[in-house]
């Protein structure tokens, strides 16, 4: 990827008062891979291809890693849909197994352009890692099967050789639906999905979906969770091509994996996922509200709202509004449980895009006072502070000490404080 990526999630359209702040922001060229009928290495490799990616950079790689491997590159037909789909054929009989150290072996005899070289590296040991995790061995005796483990190496090196070749800046992902059974593997049957896959995805936004099979591979699982810097619903952008990469297996949808490429503002704020959870309660004891709120909050709820509101049958009740870090869903809807007469709690995601903000300490004639700065960057990548506001228990405590007023500690404060405050 031509830059680091900055912002670790960044997801739904941001309001209008916030594009006011971001025009003429830099284009960031942007993948987003639509995952919905899940992902292989083989799917990724051939979605870029299919997005444009030239057959001459997958054998570049090949012949960099010395492999003896042919490629056939195929266009087919997943249900009414076409796409791209590769097969990797061993020239000469390979061994039916290699350890990461044999594949490392290949890997660092390869002259894969260095950052591709480091990629691939990283992607080998988590497969391994995972591997080791779920077997309960060592990391030196895991061993890597299709094709010798060579398939593995065709996946992860071309997959980053196209990434690069297309000057990918940042990547998201789709959440990952999961399968579920069971699969028979060179170690005999395994659940799917494969151990080591959910391995890979810990912490990864999942969904089920009533499906007997395998929908996302280790390698898939590896490739997608290193490159992805989030996963959600698409970010706001101009998409510019579409590939379709083709999965081995024929299903009652187009198994395919679809890459979607085109470009993304840059954002100047600080960006997170949230869930908002939501009920109304008419027939519980409003005295217990500030007890709920206070539990919420110990639990890691960012913000807690009561809304009076008319319900049914006219009756005077509140709307109770929890915003979640996505971590905390169930702890929250479970003490709304306890805590209310509510048989059910709404959820939806919910982007933020926030300013960055830092505490700092000023010094007044009545003494240290903690000031709230919320700022953001400009196109020159320099701070731009947009709202500072004295710490009002500081403030409070100050105004008792001093016997002064209140409105006099604060003036106090934006008088001390020497931060520029001109905005964008
Ligand atoms: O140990 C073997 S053979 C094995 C383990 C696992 C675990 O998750 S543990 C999974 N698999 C299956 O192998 C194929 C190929 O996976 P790639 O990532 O190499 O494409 C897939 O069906 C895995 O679930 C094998
Ligand atoms: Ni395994």
């Amino acid at each position: 990827m031509r830059k680091k990526i900055r912002k670790e999630e960044r997801h739904f359209p941001p309001g209008d008062h916030i594009l006011r702040y971001t025009h003429g922001a830099n284009k960031m060229k942007t993948l987003y891979l639509d995952c919905f009928s899940g992902i292989s290495g083989d799917m990724c490799l051939s979605a870029l291809l299919d997005l444009g990616v030239p057959a001459d950079v997958l054998k570049k790689v090949i012949e960099q890693l010395q492999l003896p491997v042919t490629l056939e590159i195929h266009s087919v037909k997943k249900n009414s849909l076409r796409a791209t789909s590769i097969t990797v054929r061993e020239k000469e009989p390979q061994p039916c197994s290699r350890t990461l150290k044999q594949l490392m072996a290949v890997l660092e005899a390869g002259r894969l352009p260095a950052p591709i070289r480091s990629q691939v590296d990283t992607c080998l040991h988590r497969l391994a890692t995972a591997e080791a995790s779920v077997h309960g061995t060592a990391i030196e005796e895991v061993h890597f099967h299709e094709v010798g483990g060579l398939d593995t190496l065709v996946d992860l090196a071309g997959t980053f050789a196209g990434i690069s070749y297309l000057e990918i800046d940042q990547v998201f992902s789709s959440p990952l639906p999961l399968g579920r059974g069971a699969i028979k593997t060179a170690h005999g049957i395994i659940p799917t999905p494969a151990p080591a896959t959910m391995e890979l995805l810990q912490g990864k936004p999942t969904y089920g979906i009533p499906f007997e099979g395998e929908l996302i591979t280790p390698t898939g699982a590896a490739l997608v969770t290193t490159l992805a810097s989030s996963f959600g619903p698409p970010p706001p952008a101009r998409w510019m091509r579409v590939g379709y990469g083709a999965g081995s297996q024929d299903f009652s949808w187009p198994n395919i994996l679809r890459a979607w490429l085109g470009e993304a503002d840059d954002t100047l704020f600080d960006e997170d996922q949230t869930v908002v959870l939501e009920t109304q309660v008419d027939d519980t004891n409003p005295e217990f509200l500030p007890y709920l709120r206070s539990r919420l909050e110990e639990a890691g709820a960012l913000d807690v709202l009561f809304t009076p509101a008319i319900m049914k049958k006219g009756r005077p009740g509140t709307v109770i509004t929890a915003l979640s870090p996505q971590t905390q869903v169930y702890s929250l809807v479970n003490i709304i449980f306890q805590e209310t007469t509510t048989l059910g709690v709404r959820w939806h995601r919910a982007g933020r895009i926030k300013l960055h903000h830092e505490i700092q300490e000023v010094n007044t004639v009545h003494g240290k006072i903690r000031l709230k700065v919320g700022y953001g960057y400009n196109q020159a990548g320099e701070k731009v502070i947009y709202n500072m506001a004295p710490e009002y228990e500081d403030c409070a405590q100050a105004a008792k000490d001093k016997g002064v007023a209140i409105k006099d500690v604060y003036q106090a404060v934006m008088k001390a404080c020497k931060i520029d405050t001109q905005r964008p």
